[in-house]
């Protein structure tokens, strides 16, 4: 019952509905308390010989009169008892995705996405079903169950009653045993399919690498292996509630033969008339759905509490980042690291160590250096991914980060991440993403500046083509430019671009290069790279390596100081020029 405390909130917010509907269902158990009396009479009058036409024409419009009502209630009852059921999954699923949406980076490092969607799916498809089903299970079967065993009792025999009763205190005991062992049995299949669905998402979306090394038969394999454990997870529970059902049926099943045992001698001892005893018996039918119904019920709250306690602990779980607003001024400036150690939560070894620099408002920084040297996290500390702690402070304009507002912070920058992502949209709506309303012009203009435009124009619909989940249809470097486009889009005041010319040549990340440098005069950028020539016009460059700054300066200082900048400049500048003789050689000699 723990699932209907918790849903407390919810029960009150919809009382109207759930009052109304439970109203209704008295109104149909009353209702359905009519037809087996007016069978017992019926039977009595036939056996005393006083059944005349106008009397069973009376009983049959009763019949009707009463079918018609049990037909409206009914109707009503279910609207406002699962139309609030309903309610209570579009809610819980919108509160469910406020918290994805607010919940750092980190917690989708630690969690799987399967997971998570079998939480806004299945655990939330279950708590519903407690919420409708499980209302009306329990309701129906205290209303109707009760006013039948109260009309027997009054109507009949209170003795009769209660030895009818006998067997039912063994159906509640077996059958809150069963719900304690399918809650567990529930629990472990719920996860056993957030495997699966773990397993599906990732398989198509690393289809292409499995096809290329040729695994598909071992992803097939892996596959079926989760498929399979999700059978036989499911397939215990099945088990169990298969015990449900015979288990209730076999409870009535004794009941009625002690009904008629005992109601028959009642009969032959004139305690009771023949027709009570049809009607007890037809009261006692009317039994099966309430019993039925007390069984699913146990079943449903035990499945609503599994589901719940798997959303819980996602409600519960607080996000990295928290959004302390302590000045109400909007972030732009100067932005200064100053940070003596960073460590990633969760792990031990320092990531960042003594990163103290300034960039002006308006410069550009580059940031260069060996893979895993760093470069990300500096832009993950100024974008907030995650937070400096003690006297480390990432601070723009002079004030920590962490006191402006998160959101008023983030629109900000203009982000191009390494790992770009474009939605299954089209390429319009992927670049406008940031202002779904603005003009055409405008889109083209930023796919211009990122050297897009004509690619995007050759495709079939143009600005309308849609691109795959990941943009399946596109090149590296045509997602790239148009998470490029995306960014530029709205003239962000910081742009930051990670790694995001990697996938381009070297004539056209010159080309991108050079409109950013031209259209975004007083603004800042920042580049983090692997190719010196994307960084050569920065004001400021920072070469990073092992998490630490080891040389820092502008293009022309650091190719004077002959360090590790130099020589990668050198060695790249070199393959670049061998490149370009090679391949006009090579066109040369084609012609
Ligand atoms: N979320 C994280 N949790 C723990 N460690 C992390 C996390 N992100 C990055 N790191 C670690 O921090 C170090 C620096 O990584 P970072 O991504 O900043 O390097 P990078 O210079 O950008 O590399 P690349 O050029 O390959 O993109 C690496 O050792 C990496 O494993």
């Amino acid at each position: 019952m723990r699932v209907f405390k918790n849903l407390g909130w919810f029960f009150k917010l919809e009382k109207k509905s759930y009052i109304t509907g439970l109203v209704m269902l008295i109104l149909v158990a009353l209702m359905e308390l009519v037809p087996p009396q007016v069978i017992g009479r019926v039977i009595d009058r036939i056996t005393t010989d006083t059944l005349t036409s106008n009397s069973l024409v009376l009983f049959g419009v009763l019949l009707l009169f009463v079918a018609i009502l049990t037909y409206i209630f009914r109707f009503f009852w279910r609207v406002m008892i699962f139309g609030a059921s309903n309610r209570l999954g579009r809610t819980l699923r919108k509160q469910l995705f406020e918290k994805y949406s607010s919940m750092s980076p980190a917690f989708f490092g630690k969690r799987r996405t399967g997971d998570l969607m079998a939480h806004a799916t299945n655990d939330i498809n279950a708590v519903q079903m407690t919420a409708g089903a499980g209302i009306l299970t329990i309701a129906d079967s205290v209303i109707t169950g009760g006013a039948v065993l109260v009309t027997m009792a009054l109507t009949v025999s209170p003795k009769l009653t209660l030895i009818a009763m006998i067997p039912f205190p063994f159906m509640v005991i077996l059958t809150s045993w069963y719900g304690s062992i399918l809650s567990r049995l529930f629990r472990v299949a719920q996860a056993a399919f957030s495997s699966l669905n773990d397993k599906t998402q990732e398989s198509i979306a690393g289809i292409k690498v499995t096809k290329t090394f040729g695994y598909e038969d071992e992803d097939l394999k892996d596959f079926t292996n989760l498929s399979d454990d999700v059978v036989k997870k499911n397939l215990k529970v099945a088990k169990i509630d298969a015990l449900f059902d015979p288990t209730i049926t076999a409870i009535i099943a004794i009941s009625y033969f002690l009904s008629i045992f005992f109601g028959a001698r009642m009969v032959v001892a004139d305690e009771i008339s023949l027709g009570q005893l049809v009607t007890f018996t037809t009261y006692l039918g009317m039994m099966v759905w309430p019993l039925l119904a007390l069984g699913w019920f146990f079943n449903l709250i035990e499945r609503g509490k599994a589901s719940y306690d798997r959303i819980d602990e996602i409600m519960n779980t607080k996000s990295d980042i928290g959004n302390t607003v302590t000045t109400d001024s909007v972030p732009s400036g100067d932005i200064t690291f100053d940070i003596s150690e960073f460590v990633f939560p969760g792990e031990d070894e320092v990531s960042l160590r003594d990163i103290h620099f300034t960039l002006r408002e308006g410069e550009t920084l580059g940031i260069v250096g060996r893979t895993g040297s760093g470069k990300s996290s500096i832009i993950r500390l100024l974008l907030r991914e995650f937070d400096t702690s003690g006297s480390n402070t990432v601070s723009i304009n002079g004030t920590d980060i962490k006191q402006y507002d998160i959101k008023k912070l983030r629109r900000l920058f203009g982000y191009v991440p390494q790992d770009n992502f474009l939605f299954s949209s089209t390429i319009r709506n992927n670049i406008a993403f940031t202002n779904p309303e603005i003009n055409t012009a405008s889109v083209h203009r930023a796919a211009d500046l990122s050297y897009i435009h004509h690619d995007i124009e050759n495709f079939p619909e143009g600005y309308e083509t849609v691109v795959g989940e990941r943009g399946v249809s596109l090149s590296g470097g045509q997602k790239q430019r148009i998470s490029i486009a995306r960014a530029l889009i709205s003239d962000p005041e910081i742009l930051i671009l990670d790694d995001s010319l990697s996938a381009v040549d070297a004539e056209t990340e010159t080309a991108i290069l050079r409109n950013i440098e031209q259209n975004r005069a007083g603004k800042t950028n920042i580049i983090t790279a692997h190719r010196m020539s994307a960084v050569r016009n920065a004001d400021l460059i920072l070469v990073m390596e092992n998490g630490r700054i080891v040389e820092r300066g502008t293009h022309d200082s650091l190719t004077g100081a002959r360090g590790w900048y130099y020589d990668t400049f050198k060695a790249q500048s070199l393959r670049r020029n061998l490149t370009k003789e090679l391949d006009e050689t090579l066109e040369g000699g084609g012609e």
